[in-house]
């Protein structure tokens, strides 16, 4: 049986924010729950009734303090995380902001602070950053992924005992959705990798790793190309 196989998704929002004029990314330390001790975008679970884009400006609001009018949020991708032995996916809206309103603040969840384009810290981020972030950052979006993570071995986990938490990616409380994925059709970018290792050398980017991902420039364009066990995802781009 194919140990990436879904059944169900939770729908979930990611937003980065980009300071174009001085070529820096706001990024935020998450201190607890789900990838815990790495540094991510914002955002989180969509809430029933919400869209996407809704739920993405919450949780901006929330973990950052900062307000996204949603003209200015642009969808730059949706991805779709997939965990060995688990058949809920994480279906991610990811979006991308270059204005905003307010001041950035810290919460008890997040530490936002930014990176230079040249210093993203990608060896304390989800090891999938490292495929998509750049595309967002050069403009190449949008884009679909399909991304599997394993668990690295048990003494590369043992030995993030301080490191990432939230082991079961299912295990937090639901959101709304509910969707499966094939894969979208062909773009102009097709990326794949199979199998790549954790070698001692490379710091913890948390307890798992990628096991195969494939990356193509084309958003579904209608909910059933993403859609495997019948039902069919509410979203906008
Ligand atoms: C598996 O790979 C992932 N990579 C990246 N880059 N980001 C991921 C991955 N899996 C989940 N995420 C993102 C998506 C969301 O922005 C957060 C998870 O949100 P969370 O579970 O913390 O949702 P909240 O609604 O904030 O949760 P609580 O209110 O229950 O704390 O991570």
């Amino acid at each position: 049986m194919d140990p990436f196989r879904i059944t169900s998704t939770k729908v979930l929002t990611l937003v980065t924010v980009i300071d174009k004029q001085n070529q820096r990314i706001l990024l935020g330390y998450k201190k607890r729950g789900f990838g815990a001790h790495l540094w991510n975008g914002f955002g989180g679970k969509v809430e029933p009734g919400e869209t996407p884009k809704e739920g993405a400006i919450r949780e901006l609001e929330e973990e950052a303090g900062i307000t996204v009018h949603p003209d200015k949020l642009q969808k730059t991708g949706l991805l779709l995380f997939l965990f060995e032995n688990d058949t809920v996916g994480l279906e991610t809206h990811v979006y991308k902001a270059y204005e905003y309103e307010g001041e950035i603040r810290e919460c008890d969840e997040m530490r936002p602070q930014w990176f230079d384009f040249a210093d993203i810290p990608y060896s304390q981020m989800w090891p999938d950053d490292e495929t998509w972030l750049p595309l967002t950052l050069k403009g190449q979006d949008p884009f679909f992924g399909r991304i599997c993570l394993k668990r690295r071995p048990l003494t590369e986990s043992a030995s993030l005992e301080n490191g990432v938490s939230g082991l079961n990616p299912s295990s937090s409380t639901a959101s709304s959705g509910s969707t499966t994925s094939t894969a979208a059709s062909a773009g102009n970018l097709s990326t794949t990798m199979t199998n790549t290792s954790f070698t001692a050398d490379q710091p913890s980017n948390g307890p798992f790793e990628i096991f195969d991902y494939h990356l193509e420039h084309s958003l579904p364009s209608a909910p059933h190309e993403i859609a495997l066990d019948g039902t069919v995802a509410s979203y906008e781009n």
